[in-house]
């Protein structure tokens, strides 16, 4: 698949202005439909192959299964994946990662990334993606790969506009759409969806240690 350079256009201009001033974007525009297809694609092959693991909240020592908060399953990836549209998926993010650190200085370095797949009736308690014990997960990018997701379907992302969660915007799991988020900040959650829904999930890590100096 040839990969286009990243469309750096007004619409990402508007993403990084959207972040910058409240935290959080709705992007449509990075990934278009055949790039998310052949995800969707490589996403429902592996599914299929039983190369997924249910999913774990917390992390090394408090990691733990919990069905009662999280029941989706997933397959972290990595940058030497074969599939040219894994490839391309970390070479858009990477761009992404690139434009946020000129203009909001987060100091992102890494990205670590998962494909997740909710069965039909699975959901994700209300939670926020920075773990107690590990403070580099910064800015949060989730990717769906659902095409033509019906209104009456479920499985929104329910995105908590403050702290208090008085607010709170649905956002559809429709292909195409990517969410960013700062990890510390927004609760959030996965509806019960009513049929299978997937996405890839990846949080952008800075940089964490001693400074060089
Ligand atoms: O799939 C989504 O909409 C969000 C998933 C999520 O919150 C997570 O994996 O931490
Ligand atoms: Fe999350």
């Amino acid at each position: 698949m040839p990969l286009d350079p990243l469309p750096y256009d007004k619409h990402l201009t508007d993403t990084l202005d959207a972040l910058a001033d409240r935290g959080w974007a709705v992007d449509h525009t990075l990934f278009d439909a055949d790039l998310i297809a052949a995800l969707r694609a490589s996403c429902e092959a592996r599914w299929q192959a039983g190369a997924f693991h249910a999913a774990a909240v917390g992390r090394a020592v408090n990691e733990a299964r919990r069905e009662d908060i999280r029941s989706d399953a997933v397959l972290w990836l990595d940058e030497s994946d074969s599939d040219p549209a894994v490839a391309a998926y970390f070479q858009r993010m990477d761009a992404v990662r690139q434009a946020v650190n000129q203009t909001l200085y987060l100091g992102l370095a890494e990205l670590e990334t998962h494909f997740a797949t909710y069965p039909e009736g699975a959901f994700y308690k209300k939670h926020l993606d920075r773990f107690r014990d590990d403070d580099a997960r910064t800015l949060t990018a989730v990717l769906y790969l659902n095409p033509d997701w019906p209104a009456d379907a479920g499985g929104q992302m329910r995105l908590y506009l403050d702290e208090a969660c008085t607010q709170h915007l649905d956002i559809p799991p429709e292909a195409g759409t990517l969410v960013l988020f700062l990890s510390d900040r927004f609760w959030h959650e996965v509806r019960p969806t009513h049929q299978p829904r997937m996405a890839v999930t990846g949080w952008f890590r800075r940089r964490i240690g001693p400074m060089p100096w």
